[in-house]
């Protein structure tokens, strides 16, 4: 899951590159490995990437040279290619204007799309999939272009051009993405595939006092006076609201929005007819801020009903012996809510038995099984008094490697805890993940291949038990809006079924695990790392982490 950002101020002299940063700041859980920034002064783009959390890529001589009123942001934890910063974002490409693109999510077709690209004689530089996604755009609005010069009736003018564009990228490439596009002298584009998998949304902020205290819809965006909006297009409603913008809406499952910098103006056109909506369902579990409203659902609400539906299932199947828990303990920090909420259900006390480390972030989206099992010991702590001699109920909002809940429920018998009780908000992971969230391997899963009698003792605990995905997909679909229902999800990593409908077959399953199984990442950073000059010296760095030619140093 990666964290993307797209800025553009009405005003041509100020800068965005503070605003740029304080969203990715906020949007930091969804990638921790990378983070990027690319903004563009006048005809001029300046690019800093680097590996590392925001506050240490971008240094005050970095912003110096981050100069312009739009720019595009991004936090990276890959799915695809190496950890290499040259694979960190935005990625840029020369022709046609100059184009970066920040994206988040995972594309499924990369080997027809990279002979595609190449067959065109696009250069595609690494092994990330979104430099594809960057380059199937560039190549069609080159194509959409030309026809609008060469005056064919279909693409009329600029803003045809662009919308034509993301229809055919949406037809071209599979999986799920969600992205923004600086082209350069022209503006920003942000959209999401014809599913929605990945989240974006949008909002605005006006510069004219008269303003003061407005709801903006589209139309009203629409309405407003040429070069009075400053916009704002990010993964997260969290990084909209931080920053000082007000919240519109998502852009819909297939839809693009476009902000035109040269008349300050906006617009938005649904590109593929058979947008079909199926949001990921692992957002609302684990990846998203709970202070976030994603597809007008409220990430927060969603999780208090999955700790009151996990209750009722703990209620329903240990009707003897849910009486024998003492005390119900959540897991920091994403499993607070719905334990809280099933705490609550239970009639049963809830209590803060780990304290977290605010220092250490979060652990599955780390790389390397060693490191995240260290980092749950560093991250985590008990306080002893609230296991000593008690049966404890732990919540958890997913177990996935089983990491976390192997290291905790040790940790929670050494605090002298009588019997270990575990739950998870979310059903168990038995299936990779293929569109934006690192779960390449079933092997690795410790629901693989396993019942949940075999979990418990795998984790050491007394007994496990997790949500039902009915009710899981019942918890998100119950606060959507009544007149945008949720209907479908992306639940592929509890349900083994890939909504995007391709033929998903074991070839491409058997590669992924290839390229992507615990083992082999490690052997690729390791050559990775030893080929990554410091961070520390960006005016040396020759690896392509500042890539644009005259850029950002
Ligand atoms: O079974 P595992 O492979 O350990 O993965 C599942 C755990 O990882 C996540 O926590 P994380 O520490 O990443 O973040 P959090 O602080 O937001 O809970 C998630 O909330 C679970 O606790
Ligand atoms: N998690 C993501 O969204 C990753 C984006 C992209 N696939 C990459 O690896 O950089
Ligand atoms: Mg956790």
């Amino acid at each position: 899951m990666c964290g993307i950002i797209g800025l553009l101020l009405a005003d041509e002299e100020a800068w965005v590159n503070q605003l740029l940063f304080d969203g990715l700041t906020v949007l930091q859980h969804r990638g921790q490995d990378a983070a990027g920034m690319v903004t563009a002064e006048r005809m001029r783009l300046h690019l800093r990437k680097d590996n590392g959390l925001v506050r240490d890529v971008f240094l005050q001589d970095h912003m110096m040279e981050l100069r312009g009123n739009v720019g595009l942001g991004h936090v990276r934890y890959p799915t695809a290619g190496s950890s290499s910063c040259a694979e960190a974002q935005p990625l840029y490409t020369n022709y046609p204007h100059g184009i970066c693109v920040a994206h988040n999510g995972n594309l499924t077709n990369t080997d027809t799309l990279y002979k595609e690209m190449t067959s065109k004689q696009r250069h595609v530089n690494t092994d990330s999939d979104s430099e594809l996604l960057l380059n199937a755009f560039a190549e069609f609005l080159t194509k959409h272009e030309t026809e609008m010069k060469e005056n064919n009736h279909e693409v009329n003018d600029k803003v045809d051009a662009i919308f034509a564009t993301c229809t055919d990228v949406m037809q071209q490439c599979k999986g799920g993405y969600a992205t923004i596009y600086l082209i350069n002298g022209v503006g920003l584009v942000g959209f999401r595939d014809p599913h929605g998998i990945r989240p974006l949304v949008f909002g605005c902020r006006s510069n004219d006092p008269a303003d003061k205290g407005k709801t903006w819809t589209v139309e009203a965006m629409q309405d407003a006076g040429s070069k009075k909006l400053d916009y704002c297009m990010a993964s997260e409603s969290v990084a909209i609201d931080a920053l000082g913008f007000q919240l519109v809406r998502d852009i819909m499952a297939g839809e693009a929005f476009f902000v035109d910098m040269k008349t300050g103006k906006c617009h938005v056109r649904t590109c593929v007819k058979d947008a079909a909506p199926a949001p990921c369902i692992f957002e609302y579990v684990y990846f998203a801020r709970p202070d976030s409203i994603m597809d007008g659902v409220s990430v927060y609400e969603s999780r208090l009903t999955m700790g009151e539906k996990l209750a009722d299932k703990i209620r329903r199947t240990y009707p003897d012996t849910f009486d024998e828990i003492d005390v119900v303990i959540p897991i920091p920090d994403t499993a607070r809510t719905c334990a809280l909420q099933a705490a609550y259900c239970l009639n049963k006390p809830f209590r803060e038995g780990f304290i977290k480390n605010r220092y250490i972030a979060r652990t599955f989206i780390m790389p390397g099984q060693a490191k995240r099992r260290k980092s749950v010991r560093l991250k985590l702590n008990t306080i002893k008094p609230e296991f000593a001699g008690k049966n404890v109920l732990l919540v958890d909002d997913s177990i996935v490697r089983g990491t976390t809940a192997n290291e905790i429920v040790q940790m929670a018998r050494e605090a002298g805890a009588r019997k270990v009780f575990f739950s998870s908000a979310a059903p168990p992971i038995r299936y990779p993940n293929i569109y934006g969230i690192d779960i390449p391997t079933r092997q690795e899963l410790v629901a693989y291949n396993r019942e949940e009698a075999q979990i418990a003792t795998e984790l050491g605990c007394d007994w496990v038990i997790y949500q039902d995905l009915k009710d899981l997909e019942d918890s998100i679909s119950k606060s959507a809006p009544a007149d945008r229902p949720l209907t479908q999800f992306d639940t592929s990593c509890f349900s083994g079924t890939y909504v995007t409908g391709e033929k998903i077959g074991d070839k491409y399953f058997r590669n992924l695990y290839d390229l992507r199984n615990d083992d082999a990442k490690q052997h690729r950073e390791k050559n990775v790392s030893s080929e990554t000059p410091s961070k520390k010296k960006p005016q040396q760095s020759n690896d392509g982490c500042e890539s644009i030619p005259n850029g950002s140093k």
